[in-house]
C-alpha cells in the first residue's frame, strides 16, 4: 500500500510524520487517540495512518499523512498540468436569492484545487449542478453568478458557457489558453446527468486529458459528472477538498469522542431519514428538528396540520423510533413549536406544544422550551453533528432556533467539544450567524457527509483512480 503525506490548507506542501499516533487538533483542541482502535474503524478509501488536523478561525490547515487507495491531484506531476485540459467537477450548488448568492462557502472551498491546476498552466474546465431542474434550461438555475463570484474570488475572468456540451462548448475549450478557466452550465439541465447516461458522459468528457473530482457534496451521487466520466477519462483523481473532507469526517466520526450527539434537522426527508439508523449505531443521542419532526409525529399518531410530511416514510420513521429504543439511544423531539398559519414570514404565529398543531397551520421552527432542553441535552456531549436547520431560518420569524443551536455549539466548541456542521443550508445558516470560525469543522457535503458517516461507499470516490 502506497504511503501518501499531504498537508492540505489554501497553502499545500509535503509533510511527513514519522510517529504512528492518532493526533488531531481541532481548533485548538488536542485529541489523542488510541491509533488501533482508529485503524479499526477507517473506512476503505482513506485509511489514515497518522493525522493531524488544525482548524486556525476561517482557514482549516490540515496536515495529513494518509495510506490512500484514490490517487490525488497531488500524486500527479505538475509538469503534467501544463497545458492539460482539466474537467474538474465541484459542487457549487450554492443557495441563490434570485441571481444573488447567499453563501459562497462552497465557491470559496473550491479555491485550493482551482488556483493550484492554473498556478501550473492547466485550462480548467469546471462543471457543477445547482439545484434540482426539472431537466431542460430554466434561468433560475443558470450557474452564472457563480461565474461572476469565481471570478472576483480568483481576481480573474471565469467564462460562463452556455451549455455542457455540444459545439459551441468545444470550442470554447479548444480556444483556451494555459491557465484559463470556463464554468460549464449546469449539468442537470440535462436528465442524462442524473440517469448517468454512458453518452452524456462521453459528451462531458470529449478533448479533456485529466478529471478531477472536487466535489464532496455529490460525491454520493452516481451521476454522469460524478461517476460515469471516469469511464472516459484517465487519469481521475481526487481534488483537495474531497480529500480534506474525508479525512475531517472519518476522524472526528468514526471514533467519535463520547457522548456523541447528532442533530439531523432541515427539509430533505426521504434523503436524511434512512441514516438515522446508522447514527444510532454510532450516536448516544440523536435530536430531530427542522422538517424531519413532523413524519415522525404523524407516525406516533399526532395531528401535524398542514406541516411537511413524507407519507411513505412513516413506517421508517416507526422503525427508527424502534431501533433507538432497543439499542439504549436517546431520540430527543422537540417539546413546542413554531407554527404559522402560511408558509409567509408575514404569517401570522404562535407558540405550541408539539402535539397541538391546528388544522391548516404547519411547524416552521422549533419554540423557545425546545431550545432550553437542546441545551442541556448537549451540554455533556464531546462531539456535536449538526446536519439540516431547525426551522426555516432563511424567514426572519423562523430562524430563532436554527441560530440559537448554532449559539450553543459555538460555545460547546470553546469548552472543548468537536462540533462539526454538514449541509449546504446548515453552514449557510452557521454563516449567516457569524458563527463559522467558532465551529470546529464545517462540511460543504449534507447527504455527502451522512452517507460517509453511515460507511457507505461513496460512487464519485469510489470511481477514481487507485493510487
Ligand atoms: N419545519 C420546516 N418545514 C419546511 N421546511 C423546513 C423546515 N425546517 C427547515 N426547513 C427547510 O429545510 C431546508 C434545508 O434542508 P436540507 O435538508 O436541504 O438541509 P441542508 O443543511 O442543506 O442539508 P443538505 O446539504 O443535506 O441538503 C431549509 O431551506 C429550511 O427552510
Ligand atoms: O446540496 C447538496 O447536498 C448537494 O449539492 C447535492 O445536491 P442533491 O441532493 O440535489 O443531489
Amino acid at each position: 500500500m502506497s504511503l501518501l503525506f499531504v498537508t492540505c490548507s489554501f497553502r499545500l506542501h509535503s509533510h511527513q510524520c514519522n510517529r504512528w499516533k492518532h493526533v488531531s487538533i481541532l481548533h485548538g483542541k488536542r485529541l489523542l487517540c488510541n491509533p488501533t482502535t482508529t485503524n479499526k474503524t477507517l473506512s476503505p478509501f482513506f485509511p489514515l495512518k497518522t493525522n493531524i488536523l488544525q482548524r486556525n478561525s476561517r482557514n482549516l490547515h490540515m496536515t495529513t499523512a494518509i495510506s490512500s487507495r484514490k490517487k490525488s491531484l497531488k500524486d500527479l506531476s505538475t509538469a503534467d498540468l501544463k497545458g492539460k485540459r482539466v474537467l474538474v467537477r465541484c459542487d457549487l450548488n450554492v443557495p441563490l436569492d434570485g441571481k444573488t448568492i447567499t453563501d459562497d462557502t462552497r465557491i470559496r472551498a473550491s479555491l485550493p484545487t482551482i488556483q493550484y491546476l492554473i498556478n501550473h498552466g492547466a485550462k480548467v474546465i469546471l462543471s457543477s449542478h445547482l439545484g434540482r431542474p426539472k431537466g431542460g434550461f430554466e434561468d433560475r438555475y443558470s450557474l452564472a453568478p457563480v461565474a461572476e463570484r469565481l471570478g472576483q474570488l480568483l481576481g480573474k475572468s471565469v467564462r460562463m458557457a452556455p451549455d455542457c456540451i455540444g459545439d459551441q462548448v468545444n470550442n470554447m475549450v479548444h480556444a483556451m489558453n494555459d491557465g484559463d478557466i470556463i464554468l460549464l452550465e449546469n449539468v442537470r439541465f440535462y436528465k442524462e446527468e442524473t440517469d448517468n447516461d454512458p453518452d452524456f458522459s462521453r459528451k462531458l468528457s470529449m478533448n479533456m486529458d485529466l478529471y478531477v473530482n472536487d466535489a464532496f457534496g455529490s460525491a454520493h451521487r452516481a451521476h454522469a459528472s460524478t461517476q460515469g466520466v471516469t469511464e472516459f477519462i484517465r487519469p481521475s483523481v481526487a481534488g483537495f477538498l474531497l480529500e480534506k473532507e474525508l479525512e475531517y469526517l472519518q476522524t472526528a466520526i468514526q471514533n467519535p469522542q463520547r457522548p456523541f450527539a447528532a442533530i439531523v434537522g432541515g427539509s430533505k426527508v426521504s434523503s436524511k431519514i434512512g441514516v438515522l439508523d446508522s447514527l444510532i449505531e454510532k450516536c448516544n443521542v440523536i435530536i430531530i428538528g427542522g422538517g424531519m419532526i413532523f413524519t415522525f409525529l404523524k407516525a406516533r399518531g399526532v395531528s401535524v396540520g398542514s406541516s411537511l410530511v413524507e407519507e411513505d416514510k412513516l413506517d421508517l420513521a416507526k422503525e427508527i423510533e424502534q431501533m433507538a429504543a432497543r439499542k439504549g439511544v436517546k431520540l430527543v423531539f422537540p417539546t413546542d413549536l413554531v407554527i404559522a398559519d402560511k408558509f409567509d414570514n408575514n404569517a401570522n404565529t404562535k407558540v405550541v406544544p408539539f402535539d397541538q398543531i391546528p388544522e391548516g397551520w404547519m411547524g416552521l421552527d422549533i419554540g423557545p422550551e425546545s431550545i432550553k432542553m437542546i441545551e442541556s441535552e448537549l451540554a455533556s456531549c464531546k462531539t456535536i453533528l449538526w446536519n439540516g436547520p431547525m426551522g426555516v431560518f432563511e424567514m426572519e420569524k423562523f430562524a430563532k432556533g436554527t441560530f440559537s443551536v448554532a449559539q450553543i455549539l459555538a460555545k460547546l466548541t470553546e469548552q472543548g467539544t468537536i462540533t462539526i456542521i454538514g449541509g449546504g443550508d446548515s453552514v449557510a445558516a452557521v454563516e449567516k450567524a457569524n458563527l463559522a470560525d467558532k465551529m470546529s469543522h464545517i462540511s460543504t457535503g449534507g447527504g455527502a457527509s451522512l452517507e460517509l458517516i453511515e460507511g457507505r461507499v461513496l460512487p464519485g470516490v469510489a470511481a477514481l483512480d487507485d493510487a
